[in-house]
């Protein structure tokens, strides 16, 4: 800012402004000897002259100022220079004035930090009256230039210069000056423009920085209605959480007094229980002592009645031999007395009678001793039964005595007993409450167990549905675009191949189950790197070797179910010899087997449906480009040629001649098919290995008529198994085993020729009568069937080229359209 004081013109620009302004222009310049100060930037001589000049002008600007007012107004001469250059000051300041009248006006506060600046500006305008009335005095008193120059240097150097000094190069250093000055205002002319520009930028600047501001404040205002609002939904949410706590806190301490209370309660109980328990056996000590008081008592009751029986019966007794003795004795003394007077009375005629009478009395006297004696001898008998009652008592004291102590063992035993049984019951509700803890936890875990188990049902169900649904799309949108499907089944290995087994992945083997990569032989190249190379194909389903016919079949049953519908259906395998495809097809449990199986027994169900099937099945081979009947008895195979026919009207070739039989069962189908294994195996015996050198086509035709709807279905079950594929240069073939090969080669080159004539766009000829197996399946493949074809493969290495070019053709076939079968 203090550089700034020192320029003369400088706009009064906003601080903002300024501190736009590079530094490098504004660095403090160093005071000079003769006060001017040196600008220290780095712009070299112009810099420098900048600098001068701008400190030049400030210095006359000083001059200028320092001037005394009392000099000017007397009209001193001044000379032209120092007049120009405060003309030029002058019209700076008036410029400045005019160019920066907002910054000025706008911006105390520019002004207030570039004080100098405005101080000079201010008064410029004073100043540009009182210069202009001096131009005016000058050029009507113009002195004599050399009093003028040294009035000029005086004014200039009022400080520090001696007008006598005639060293000082004053004309020159004005001219000096005049052309700094000059310089200086081109440069600020250009300076101005740049400013005026920057000036004009920063006030865009500054009205944006406003807006800015402004939107600033609004959006600072909006953050602090926000915050306001934030805190007093802070304050309610704290003041409802302070309540929420104080509730619970209410609730807590309500349900802790309700469980003190309850715990109160239960000791209480248990207490009562116990003070019960103890009450009874209080009550059943004292019923055990009373009963055995009464007891005790009953004994001495009972003691008591005997002795006291026992002295009634001694006294009565006594009693009785006392009164009967005196009875007796008054008897007798009255007989006596009465003998006595008789025999006074009679004396002497009564001595015979009185003789009698003492022997009579002697008599009875024997008698009353003998019943004496009886009465001493009952008397013994009850002091017996006495001694007896008392043994009794002190036999039932001793038991009374040892009842006690068995009660007071029990009573022992029954507190013992009864802290057990309370530990116990303690214990028994602890286990109580676990177990009813764990019942619960299992009833959960069960329920959840349940609740997982359905949910997987549920996703099983929901799985097997949509991949049922998913096929029979896939199904459809084959069938509408009319495409032949085809299916890749790798074979296992079987005895003595494991060492030989290619690489092969199923990279999809999770999801689609459609891709299959076979990985070539190690290559080395030139340059010693090895690699393999990776063979990938796709088609609409590859089977791995774990796949089971099962496996293969539930993929094909949709098929099959076609040929009930009255479709034409025709799935053929091919593949290299030993590739698997009698396997796949004619094995016990294969293809054929699996595919007449669910057509009898769909055909079975629909009878509800009123739908009548009749079915007929016929088994030909063609080999070495010969039809031959499987079906004929074994002694006629081999010598009955056929010939095939072509039904265009019904679309179907026919051979007039061969075998049909009627299939009613099962049964039917499996003698048929044991009767056409029989004759090839036949056949094999003379041509070797001719199974695998002919290609076998199991007709089976399913006529459905309804007897509701009076519908008719007419669908036709082409089941091929093909001679395998071979290379001539492979086979080594000679004579009749080269025969066989050129002619299944031939064959089925047709067949691929066949396949890619359909793909082609020209369809115009189509070369199915190059050969039979292609004349025969003409309308299986070149539309109005639905064709499926297994291209079976070995897994065998040294099969691999065979393996890889089989798979190349299976590519062909499955990208050709042959248009969407009709139903017939
Ligand atoms: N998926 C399979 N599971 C188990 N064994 C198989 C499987 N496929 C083929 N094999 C066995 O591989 C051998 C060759 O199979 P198969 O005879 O079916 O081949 P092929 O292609 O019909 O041969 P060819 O063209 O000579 O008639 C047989 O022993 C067969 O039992």
């Amino acid at each position: 800012m203090a550089d700034l004081s020192g320029f003369p013109a400088a706009p009064c620009t906003p601080a903002a402004t300024i501190s736009r302004i590079p530094q490098r222009q504004l660095t403090a310049a160093p005071v000079s000897p003769l006060g001017n100060k040196r600008a220290t930037n780095d712009h070299g001589p112009l810099s420098e002259l900048s600098a001068g000049a701008v400190n030049q002008s400030a210095l006359n600007i000083q001059q200028h100022n320092a001037i005394p007012k009392k000099t000017v107004g007397r009209g001193l001469p001044t000379s032209t220079a120092a007049a120009r250059a405060l003309d030029a000051s002058d019209k700076r300041g008036l410029a400045n004035q005019k160019r920066l009248p907002n910054a000025v006006s706008r911006k105390p506060s520019a002004s207030s930090s570039i004080s100098g600046t405005t101080t000079f500006n201010g008064n410029q305008a004073l100043r540009s009256k009182s210069a202009t009335s001096m131009r005016s005095r000058q050029l009507t008193q113009r002195p004599a230039s050399a009093q003028g120059e040294v009035i000029s240097s005086s004014r200039i150097m009022p400080v520090s210069m001696d007008t006598n000094n005639a060293s000082w190069d004053l004309r020159g250093r004005l001219d000096q000056i005049e052309s700094n000055y000059s310089t200086l205002l081109s440069r600020y002319d250009e300076n101005g423009e740049d400013l005026k520009s920057k000036v004009v930028a920063l006030e865009t600047e500054r009205t944006n920085l406003e807006l800015r501001l402004r939107q600033t404040e609004v959006e600072k205002s909006e953050l602090h209605q926000e915050m306001r609002s934030l805190k007093v939904s802070m304050e309610d949410e704290i003041r409802r959480t302070h309540i929420d706590m104080e509730d619970m806190e209410r609730k807590h301490k309500i349900e802790l007094e309700e469980q003190q209370r309850l715990a109160r309660i239960n000791e209480e109980d248990h207490a009562h229980q116990l003070r019960i328990k103890d009450d009874e056996i209080a009550a059943c000590k004292k019923k055990l002592e009373e009963e055995s008081d009464i007891h005790n008592k009953s004994i001495e009751d009972l003691k008591r009645a005997l002795i006291e029986d026992n002295l009634r019966v001694t006294q009565e007794l006594q009693r009785e031999f006392a009164l009967e003795k005196n009875g007796l004795m008054a008897e007798f003394q009255e007989q006596e007395q009465n003998i006595r007077r008789k025999c006074e009375s009679q004396t002497a005629s009564l001595h015979s009678e009185l003789s009698q009478l003492a022997i009579e009395h002697q008599r009875e006297r024997d008698t009353l001793s003998d019943e004496l004696e009886n009465a001493r001898k009952d008397l013994l008998s009850v002091h017996a039964q006495v001694s007896s009652t008392e043994e009794k008592l002190l036999l039932q004291q001793k038991i009374n005595s040892d009842l006690r102590q068995v009660i007071s063992d029990q009573s022992a035993n029954i507190l013992s007993v009864e802290a057990t049984k309370i530990s116990l019951s303690s214990k028994t509700q602890e286990l109580d409450a676990l177990i009813a803890t764990k019942d619960n936890a299992i009833r959960i875990l069960e329920q959840r167990l349940a609740d997982a188990d359905e949910k997987v049902s549920c996703a099983k169900e929901k799985l097997m549905r949509e991949e049922t649904l998913r096929r029979n799309l896939h199904n459809q949108v084959q069938e509408l675009k009319g495409n032949i499907r085809v299916f890749c089944r790798v074979r296992p290995p079987i005895a003595g191949e494991t060492n030989e087994i290619a690489e092969i992945r199923y990279p999809d083997k999770d999801t689609e189950c459609s891709t299959i990569e076979l990985l070539g032989p190690s290559i080395e190249s030139a340059t010693g790197i090895a690699s393999t190379k990776s063979h990938v194909f796709g088609f609409d389903r590859v089977f791995s070797a774990h796949a089971s016919n099962a496996d293969v079949f539930s993929e094909i049953s949709q098929l099959v179910q076609s040929a009930l519908d009255g479709y034409n259906v025709c799935i053929f395998c091919y593949g290299q010899t030993g590739s698997g495809k009698t396997f796949t097809m004619s094995s016990e449990d294969g293809m054929i087997s699996r595919a007449v199986d669910q057509i009898f027994s769909t055909a079975d169900s629909l009878q509800d449906r009123g739908w009548s099937y009749r079915m007929e099945g016929q088994f030909l081979e063609i080999y070495n480009e010969t039809i031959n009947d499987l079906l004929v008895d074994t002694n006629e195979f081999d010598n009955k040629k056929l010939e095939m026919r072509n039904d265009a009207k019904e679309g179907k070739i026919s051979i007039p001649d061969l075998s049909t039989a009627v299939l009613r069962d099962q049964h039917d189908v499996k003698s048929v098919l044991r009767k056409a294994a029989r004759n090839r195996s036949v056949a094999a015996t003379k041509a070797n290995e001719r199974s695998s050198r002919s290609h076998s086509v199991f007709i089976l035709s399913l006529n459905g008529t309804n007897t509701v709807t009076s519908e008719e279905r007419h669908g036709t079950l082409n089941l091929i198994d093909l001679a395998g594929s071979e290379r001539l240069a492979h086979s080594q073939s000679t004579d009749d085993r080269l025969r066989e090969t050129v002619s299944i080669n031939k064959s089925l080159s047709c067949l691929r020729e066949v396949i890619t004539a359909i793909g082609s766009k020209d369809r115009s000829h189509i070369p199915y009568r190059n050969s039979k197996l292609t004349y025969l399946l003409q309308y299986s493949l070149g539309g109005n069937s639905k064709t499926l074809m297994f291209v079976n493969i070995s897994p065998v290495k040294q099969h691999l080229s065979e393996t890889v070019s089989s798979l190349r053709f299976a590519t062909v076939v499955n990208n050709t359209h042959i248009g969407p079968a009709k139903r017939k």
